[in-house]
């Protein structure tokens, strides 16, 4: 079914970014609320015209429990908009999660890390997968892109940045993008963004929904580059445990050859032992 913009009544603005602006809406007949996502692409270049195009045909792709559902799109011609219509997540963001918790001098229980390690890992792992004779990489995983549901699930959104790889030519994408804390060693050194570069980015996301800082920082990209290439970054605080700090540990390996996969990650014993048991 194609919508049209008067089948909504719009609710508020959730934010905006650097595409546009992100509404929450409700549609008139059904009441569901959504979000849509308004981005003017009048003066965009054939670049990010590109990028905006990707990421509908990505998310149009991507049906994952833990992946933001996207329902469809309105172009509007008269006044040169794209509505993105996305599934809605209540719980908002990551990152007000870790604000609150650097305000309220608190810290995210070691089970919900846990459940957002596997939910991530098992929507990357779609993203990953060849089934689809693609793989999709993410490219700009942080807590800013990760959304919660009404019932503390986690969701991966904003596929701006996603590359579709063409699984007969596997491996990478170009360079140096994502937000910078989360670039990982390849990426640093100017090589091919790859699937363990997500794995790395996953791993900084769920170190610093545990330590409330990213592993690696630094006030400028050169002292960054040299702390990332060491590798070496303190410990999640005591009161998560060592089989999360050693899983972190292993997705924050500079050689990416001993990183794990996606696959390895969701299919780890550990990971495993830590989901809800099936009542
Ligand atoms: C970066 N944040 C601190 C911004 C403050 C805004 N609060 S918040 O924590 O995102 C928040 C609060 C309440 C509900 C929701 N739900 C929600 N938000 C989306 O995108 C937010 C948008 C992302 C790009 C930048 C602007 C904001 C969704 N996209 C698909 N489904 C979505 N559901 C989010």
């Amino acid at each position: 079914m194609s919508y049209k913009l008067n089948d909504f009544e719009v609710l508020e603005l959730i934010g905006s970014g650097s595409f546009g602006s992100c509404y929450k809406v409700r549609n008139r007949h059904t009441h569901e609320v959504i979000v849509w996502k308004v981005i003017g692409y009048g003066s965009l270049s054939e670049e990010k015209k590109q990028l905006l195009v990707t990421e509908v045909s990505l998310l149009r792709d991507l049906r994952h429990p833990h992946i933001v559902r996207y329902f469809d799109r309105i172009v509007c011609k008269e006044t040169k908009q794209l509505y993105i219509l996305i599934e809605y997540c209540p719980g908002g963001d990551l990152a007000t999660v870790i604000k609150t918790c650097l305000r309220n001098n608190t810290h995210v229980e070691e089970r919900f890390v846990w459940r957002v390690l596997y939910q991530l890992g098992s929507a990357l792992q779609t993203c990953h997968s060849w089934f689809s004779s693609t793989i999709i990489l993410h490219r700009d995983i942080k807590p800013a892109n990760v959304f919660l549901d009404d019932s503390g699930n986690v969701k991966l959104g904003d596929f701006g940045l996603a590359r579709k790889l063409d699984a007969s030519q596997p491996g990478c994408v170009e360079t140096m993008v994502g937000t910078p804390f989360y670039m990982s060693p390849e990426v640093m050194k100017g090589e091919m963004y790859n699937s363990k570069s997500d794995v790395w980015s996953l791993g900084c996301l769920v170190y610093e929904l545990c330590a409330l800082k990213p592993p690696f920082h630094a006030q400028n990209i050169k002292d960054l580059a040299y702390k990332v290439s060491r590798g070496r970054f303190d410990r999640i605080p005591h009161y998560y445990s060592d089989s999360l700090h050693r899983v972190l540990s292993s997705l924050l390996l500079v050689n990416q050859e001993q990183r794990p996969s996606i696959f390895d990650l969701v299919c780890h014993p550990v990971i495993l032992s830590h989901l809800p048991s099936v009542s």
